[in-house]
């Protein structure tokens, strides 16, 4: 009898279910819950009070109903026997965080709360705890705190200690009547097990907790603010498990949600990047995968420890048990083709590509394939949302050079292209120069099956072949996998996700390989990036900074 595995895949806007085949990863069925309340970043629900920029919540109930419709869905789609489902695996968005009970109850479900901003779940791009964010690596930096190197050389506002301190400087009330801080990773996996347990992927790359090393000692935390001194003993949990592990067992509850069995094995949460690795079936060091989308996240794995500045983190741990998993990124790469054809593409091109019934992506990735590397004079650097690797400087933005009255808008599409791509080169470039190896690229995402022309570019650049994951859902195969083995052998399943990997993960025939014609000169164009990328990213030059300062201030007196 077959046996099958769930992987809910938890996104910024919606969550999705995947029900698969154990014996060789197909997708059965698909079911996608759209959040209620979404991202909330104007204002709050029924209270509507609005919300200060940059802020970005959501709510926590939204969650259970992704169980409650998605899971059901993909039962009754594929007419699957419920028994035969024998493990589900999760991943989330990260870092993503709330308060809560020590029952796991969240603080904005209780009427008091309900109106309180602090009270919500804080998403990952809630930018508000910046200032708490630079204030903790200040302090780090000044008492010597060597953990810094692990996350090369800076803590982002994104992650969970600034999103802590922000709600103790600015609703203490929240943050005392909080019993527990928690990854709404781990909370989903608690509603479903009735059993609190943390991970080690979320706990390394978002909470500064190494396997050797643990949380960051107390006096670090009081060097912040002496009331968050026992903040790790008193409100989370020096309890760490591995990814990998089973969290625990399916409650009634939860079995009533779902349409699932009482009992039903439930694995350690894990985060949408870092599940896409071995479902992408990389399981050892010397291949890196990239989840191409609207941002790059780029993962590597190493059997050793290194210090790579200007990464996000490397965690023992974190990507698959045993071996360092290493996370880049660039936060803007999609989003630059998306800016582009939303403002600058004139409207005899929209013409052409509606009279063609093509989509204006597709329509400039046709006219950019006509040109060869270089003949378009043009060089842009890649920062119109800042630059995450490997100078980490939100305050950084766009350029492109070598524009004439003859450019065209397919020259500064594909400039645009290439730019994403020297920025991957210099990720790549930083870990293989820093001791980690890069042989191979793996890619998976939205991008590979959109633009085969970025592919190609892609692989002439880094001069590496790329070679493409077989999976649609990514994400939601990598939590099914890590179901399967926490169910067990002896259920049906897998004794680890090395097994798991070797047959439920797959990859395309499709490879992209670097052309050597356009190598060469896109190795002369990256040495040309490399110049305007130290110079306006590494302080010759802060004219960007100088110009966003500028206009912040002339914003701020109209
Ligand atoms: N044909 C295309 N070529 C290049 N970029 C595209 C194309 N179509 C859409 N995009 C960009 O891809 C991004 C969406 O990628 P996707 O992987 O679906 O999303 P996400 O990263 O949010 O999961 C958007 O930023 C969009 O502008
Ligand atoms: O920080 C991250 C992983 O460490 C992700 O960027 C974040 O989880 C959101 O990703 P996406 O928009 O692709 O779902």
């Amino acid at each position: 009898m077959p046996k099958y595995a769930i992987g809910v895949d938890f996104g910024t806007e919606s969550g999705r279910a995947v029900l698969v085949d154990i014996t060789n990863g197909q997708e059965i069925a698909t079911a996608v819950y759209t959040y209620a309340n979404g991202v909330i970043d104007e204002v709050l629900p029924e209270s509507n009070l609005r919300l200060e920029p940059d802020w970005a919540l959501q709510d926590p109930e939204d969650y259970i109903r992704v169980f409650q419709n998605a899971i059901p869905a993909v039962l009754q789609q594929s007419g699957v026997n419920p028994a035969d489902v024998i493990g589900i695996g999760i991943d989330f968005t990260a870092c993503t965080m709330l308060p809560t009970l020590k029952d796991g109850t969240p603080l904005c479900v209780l009427p008091q709360y309900r109106n309180r901003p602090h009270a919500w779940v804080k998403l990952w791009k809630h930018h508000a705890a910046q200032p708490e964010a630079n204030r903790l690596n200040e302090i780090a930096t000044e008492l010597g705190y060597s953990f810094l190197n692990r996350y090369g050389g800076k803590i982002s506002s994104e992650w969970f200690f600034p999103k802590v301190w922000q709600i103790l400087n600015e609703d203490p009330e929240i943050y005392f009547a909080a019993e527990r801080f928690i990854e709404a990773a781990d909370w989903v996996v608690w509603q479903l097990t009735g059993e609190e347990t943390r991970n080690s992927c979320t706990a390394g790359y978002k909470a500064i907790w190494s396997k050797q090393e643990g949380f960051p000692p107390r006096e670090f935390f009081r060097a912040l603010d002496p009331r968050l001194e026992n903040i790790v003993d008193e409100k989370m949990s020096r309890q760490i498990v591995s990814i990998g592990q089973c969290a625990g067992y399916l409650t009634e509850e939860a079995a009533r949600w779902t349409g699932l069995k009482p009992g039903t094995a439930v694995a350690v949460a894990n985060v949408d990047a870092h599940v896409s690795v071995p479902a992408s079936t990389v399981t050892e060091e010397g291949k890196m995968v990239m989840i191409m989308g609207t941002s790059i996240c780029h993962m590597v794995l190493s059997r050793s420890e290194h210090f790579v500045p200007g990464i996000c983190g490397y965690v023992e741990d974190g990507i698959i048990p045993g071996i360092f998993g290493y996370e880049a990124g660039q936060s803007c790469v999609g989003d630059h083709f998306g800016w582009f054809v939303e403002q600058c593409v004139p409207e005899h091109y929209q013409q052409e590509a509606r009279q063609r019934g093509v989509d204006i992506h597709a329509l400039l990735e046709e006219k950019a394939a006509q040109l060869k590397p270089g003949e378009s004079g043009l060089l842009a650097l890649d920062w119109w949302n800042g630059n995450r690797s490997v100078l980490v400087d939100v305050d950084l933005t766009g350029m492109m050079l070598g524009m004439t009255l003859l450019t065209k808008p397919e020259e500064i599409y594909r400039a645009l292209i290439e730019a994403t791509a020297y920025g991957t080169r210099v990720i790549i470039e930083t870990f293989v120069h820093h001791g980690v190896p890069v042989n191979e690229l793996i890619a998976t995402g939205g991008l590979p099956d959109r633009n085969k022309l970025l592919m190609q570019i892609y692989a002439d650049v880094t001069g590496r072949e790329i070679r493409v994951a077989a999976a649609h859902q990514t994400p939601a195969l990598g939590s099914a996998m890590f179901g399967a083995v926490a169910a067990g052998k002896s259920a049906g399943g897998y004794d680890d996700i090395f097994e798991a990997a070797k047959h439920m993960a797959h990859l395309r025939d499709e490879v992209y390989r670097p052309i050597p014609e356009h190598q060469q000169v896109y190795d002369k164009l990256y040495q040309e990036y490399l110049i305007l990328h130290d110079y306006f990213g590494r302080g010759a030059n802060d004219v960007m900074k100088r110009l966003k300062a500028l206009k912040a201030s002339i914003r701020g007196k109209v």
